[in-house]
């Protein structure tokens, strides 16, 4: 056979097996539909049904991971059926998510990794803005970064959850990718100021040291904001990534340039809605404690003697009094399980104040 005559047996077989997939996508779309209905059936009238399961979702991820026979790896089928299940979603309610925008920021492109492309994300100037608009309920959630790996903790996100009642429904985290772009018009050899947001310029700090120690180093309210400036200057360039590069179509002058190549960003999805649990979960809580000797030795006991495993702990001002300290603390587990019930308990014996912010199932891609 000749490579033309097999090349064209194995489209007419691409050809049969996407008529197949199509039809089985259809089908799914159908179901979705059907499940909208039964739950909007099943509520008492006047009561909202939920729509958006996060706790169903990381399960069918898990599940088409786990099948998954290859070749493709498992992180790329998971990404097409968030994408599948995303546009059922659609069907059922549009979702609005807000971000930190404004459009082609890493908080975007979070959101819709963890959402697919089917949901309406709504850009906000201002992380405290996305608190309000979820709030209000102007939008069904919001995404917020809250901690960086090479940064540390993102604080305007910590402090905004001791000033909103907010629930946490899900994580979701992000390689982050940074490079030096420049305009059409840019003078590449007379660069004089480079731009992006402060977090960005301080994860690039060595790079910038070594390649552009002089350059005038200008932080903005995000990246993407960044990159638009540098569109109409001739002697600037950006920090960004790959959205707002392609976004404002901008050039790589040098690509990855993060000081450090495992570089990532947590983001947490806030709502309004409690999720249930999935076995492999995650709880946050806020915690204000006496100041007093030991306080922290005595907050961290039920997490140690419970075998309970802590990812994060991070303290901020209270900004109740001088000198008193809030303490953020993420662990594995899910606040209806009985040992997690029973430290949350003995936690709120020693503390001043307990705020559980959520439970969520543990990020999946
Ligand atoms: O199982 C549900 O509750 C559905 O609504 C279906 C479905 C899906 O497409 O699989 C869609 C949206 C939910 O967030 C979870 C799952």
């Amino acid at each position: 056979m000749s490579d033309e005559t097999q090349l064209q047996a194995l489209r007419k077989r691409i050809d049969t097996i996407d008529e197949k997939i199509l039809e089985l996508i259809s089908e799914r779309a159908h179901c979705a539909q059907t499940v909208a209905q039964v739950k909007q059936k099943a509520l008492p009238t006047g009561q909202a049904p939920v729509f958006y399961r996060p706790e169903r979702e990381a399960w069918v991820l898990k599940h088409i991971m786990e099948l998954n026979p290859g070749p493709l790896d498992n992180e790329e089928m998971a990404r097409l059926f968030r994408e599948i299940m995303s546009a059922c979603l659609a069907l059922e309610q549009p979702l609005q998510v807000a971000y930190l925008g404004p459009e082609g920021t890493f908080t975007q492109a979070a959101a819709l990794k963890h959402f697919g492309h089917s949901v309406i994300s709504v850009p906000m100037a201002a992380i405290d803005e996305i608190f309000r608009e979820v709030a209000a309920g102007a939008v069904q959630f919001g995404v917020v970064p809250v901690e960086n790996s090479t940064e540390g903790a993102i604080n305007h996100t910590l402090d905004s959850f001791l000033e909103h009642d907010m629930v946490i429904c899900g994580e979701v985290e992000l390689r982050i990718h940074h490079h030096l772009l420049v305009g059409e018009n840019t003078q590449t050899g007379k660069i004089s100021r480079v731009y992006s947001h402060a977090q960005s310029l301080a994860q690039c700090r060595k790079w910038l040291d070594a390649h552009y120690p002089n350059v005038e180093r200008v932080a903005v309210a995000s990246n993407a904001e960044a990159a638009k400036r540098v569109k109409g200057e001739w002697n600037s360039a950006a920090i960004a990534g790959d959205m707002a590069a392609e976004l404002y179509g901008l050039t790589r002058l040098a690509e990855k340039i993060e000081d450090r190549p495992d570089n990532s960003t947590r983001f947490l999805i806030i709502g309004n809605q409690a999720v249930p649990p999935t076995g492999d979960d995650k709880t946050s809580i806020i915690v204000s404690m006496r100041n007093k000797p030991g306080a922290l030795h005595h907050l961290l006991q039920p997490f140690h003697s419970n075998g309970i495993d802590l990812t994060r702990i991070e303290t901020r001002p209270s900004r109740s009094g001088k000198w008193t300290y809030v303490f953020f603390i993420d662990f594995c587990g899910h606040q209806s399980e009985p040992l997690i019930k029973d430290v949350l308990e003995k936690i709120t014996d020693e503390s001043v104040a307990l705020k559980v912010l959520g439970s969520y199932p543990k990020a999946v891609l």
